[in-house]
């Protein structure tokens, strides 16, 4: 058994991933890859179609085992997909407590809804929902249970380009209450900048660059600071002709 469950103490890296090797067939799609977040970090993995980044998430979200090397993550831990996943028979509230027990399972859920912006809603079913307020949903059924640790598979990636900029806004702003380390896998650039305090560039089956993301919210929509830091970024992920 190669996964544990580590038990937290202050200062520790929320996740710590060392040498993890995964295969499938002959396909070596994590080849000894090292990565830790730090608890209250936001991580942007970042990486093109196929390279593996879904591979990494399903082992810290324990839904998959490595093949060799370790992986250490809280026990408290929460996924959000790119479809929202929510269920179509329960009303928007009890998807949001359905992993909560005791008699302040509803206030929390009606707490959490509030903060993603949809309060007024806790009797509507998934189906009356858009696109951005499913997702909402999503990221308030992770929250909702304060995980230690938050892990974000493309989950924007379905939604049109002024949406993802609102979840963009509303994810920066969740970050000052919610104490979580938080590890967000995409393929885009400016979405990566958006959002990280770091973002790392995975290929080959491995973490390759890895770089501090020092920019103001304001920063992060426009400057010269930002565009910089997207042309590291494609060149990182070799696409340097694509500026
Ligand atoms: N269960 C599996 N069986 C066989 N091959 C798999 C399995 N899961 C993933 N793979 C292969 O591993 C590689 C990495 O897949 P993964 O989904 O992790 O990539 P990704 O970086 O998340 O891609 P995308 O950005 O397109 O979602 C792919 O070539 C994929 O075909």
């Amino acid at each position: 058994m190669n996964v544990t469950v580590a038990t937290r103490s202050r200062r520790q890296a929320a996740v710590r991933v060392d040498q993890a090797v995964r295969r499938f067939g002959d396909r070596v799609v994590l080849d000894h890859l090292d990565l830790a977040v730090d608890e209250d970090e936001l991580v942007v993995l970042l990486g093109p179609s196929g390279c593996g980044k879904s591979t990494l998430l399903r082992l810290l979200a324990g839904l998959d085992r490595p093949d060799g090397g370790r992986v250490e993550v809280p026990a408290r831990r929460a996924i959000v997909f790119q479809g929202d996943r929510l269920l179509p028979w329960q009303r928007v509230l009890r998807n949001v407590t359905l992993g909560l027990r005791g008699p302040d399972a509803e206030r929390r859920g009606r707490e959490a809804l509030a903060e993603v912006g949809l309060s007024g809603r806790e009797r509507a079913w998934p189906k009356e929902l858009s696109g951005g307020e499913a997702q909402r949903v999503s990221l308030a059924r992770a929250l909702v249970a304060e995980p230690e640790l938050v892990l974000l598979d493309e989950p924007f990636a379905a939604l049109d380009a002024i949406t993802r900029l609102r979840m963009h806004g509303l994810v920066r702003g969740l970050r000052g209450r919610h104490h979580a380390a938080m590890l967000l896998v995409t393929h885009d650039v400016d979405e990566a900048i958006a959002l990280a305090d770091r973002i790392v560039v995975m290929s080959d089956g491995r973490i390759g660059t890895s770089r501090l993301v020092r920019l103001s919210d304001t920063d992060r929509e426009a400057s010269a600071a930002r565009e910089e830091l997207r042309s590291a970024l494609l060149d990182d992920l070799g696409l340097a002709g694509r500026r």
